[in-house]
């Protein structure tokens, strides 16, 4: 049996409705994996999460064909102020802010996104993420008015594959698809012809970095690796799969270990430059992470639940 250890850190932001994050390590013969399924997924969506710290732990990754992966620095949906501080101490070219958040305006969108171009200067690339909030007259009103900073693209504008192709009739900018592929029963078996411009991959969601290098060969499109908001253990893997994938054109959604107040390990996976190293980081700070009882036990009866 692998040894597992449970984790929790405070966020610095509330992101996606998350305050502390947690999760578990486990370790196997190839090293370090895990597992984190947010508390809203089911045994049967943890499934492909837990696959993905199994490889991690018993298999490794495929070979890098690049030893240094470039990220974005991710903009949680903070008010501009606070947005400008945080691109301007990432040291990174590329922002992802957050949109459509709710209980905000659209004024507090375009506040933010000015804010992160101002810190950015004309060079940096910015795309932003609605997480399905739009429907599609709301999108193409939202987007027109957010791509007067220029966007690289928009990620999930709407929730289905139909709004998604309908609006990008409707739109110059690129669209991203995140949910629609990675909430999907099959990931590989999603139509996405027409539908979006890039594919962003997930490991834990896609059941790990083989099954998700087969989804970006299966929809032959450019492809940007996004965090699920892992511990620099889990980051690890999705830089394995960035430094694996035959062509990275856009930065990746992997600087996300700046979101959290502590880490796993004591050299923790946060950008230097724009960019990710491709190493595993040894999680020595477990002692000091450690979750309270309560928390521990939960995620001890979910490892047990999906290896059933
Ligand atoms: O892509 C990034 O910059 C960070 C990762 C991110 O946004 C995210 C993290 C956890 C859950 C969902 C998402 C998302 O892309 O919607
Ligand atoms: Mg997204």
């Amino acid at each position: 049996m692998m040894s597992a250890q449970v984790w929790s850190v405070p966020m610095r932001t509330r992101f996606r409705g998350i305050d502390v994050r947690d999760g578990v390590l486990v370790r196997g013969p190839a090293g370090w994996g895990e597992f984190s399924p947010f508390w809203d997924y089911d045994v049967a969506e943890s499934r492909r999460w837990w696959a993905a710290a199994h490889e991690a732990a018993t298999e490794g990754w495929p070979a890098p064909v690049r030893d240094r992966v470039p990220v974005n620095v991710t903009v949680p949906a903070v008010d501009a102020e606070r947005a400008r501080a945080i691109v301007t101490a990432s040291g990174c070219r590329t922002a992802k802010v957050k949109v459509a958040e709710p209980g905000q305006s659209e004024d507090d969108d375009l506040a933010r996104v000015e804010a992160v171009r101002d810190a950015l200067g004309p060079d940096g690339a910015i795309r932003v993420d609605a997480n399905a909030a739009w429907d599609v007259d709301t999108a193409v009103e939202r987007i027109k008015h957010l791509d007067r900073v220029g966007l690289e693209y928009v990620e999930q504008p709407c929730a289905s594959l139909d709004d998604l192709l309908v609006l990008r009739r409707r739109i110059d900018v690129r669209i991203a698809a995140d949910e629609v592929v990675r909430r999907a029963a099959d990931p590989l078996a999603v139509d996405l012809r027409e539908v979006c411009d890039v594919v962003v991959l997930k490991v834990q969601p896609l059941g790990g970095v083989r099954a998700a290098l087969r989804v970006a060969e299966a929809h032959g499109l450019p492809c940007v690796v996004s965090s699920a908001l892992e511990s620099s253990v889990g980051i690890a893997a999705g830089v394995a799969l960035a430094a694996a994938l035959p062509e990275l054109p856009f930065a990746c959604g992997l600087a996300t270990v700046a979101l959290f107040t502590d880490d796993v390990t004591s050299t923790p996976l946060l950008p230097v430059d724009g960019a990710l190293p491709v190493v595993r980081p040894e999680p020595d700070r477990l002692p000091q992470v450690a979750a309270d009882p309560e928390t521990e036990a939960r995620w001890r009866a979910r490892l047990a639940a999906v290896q059933a």
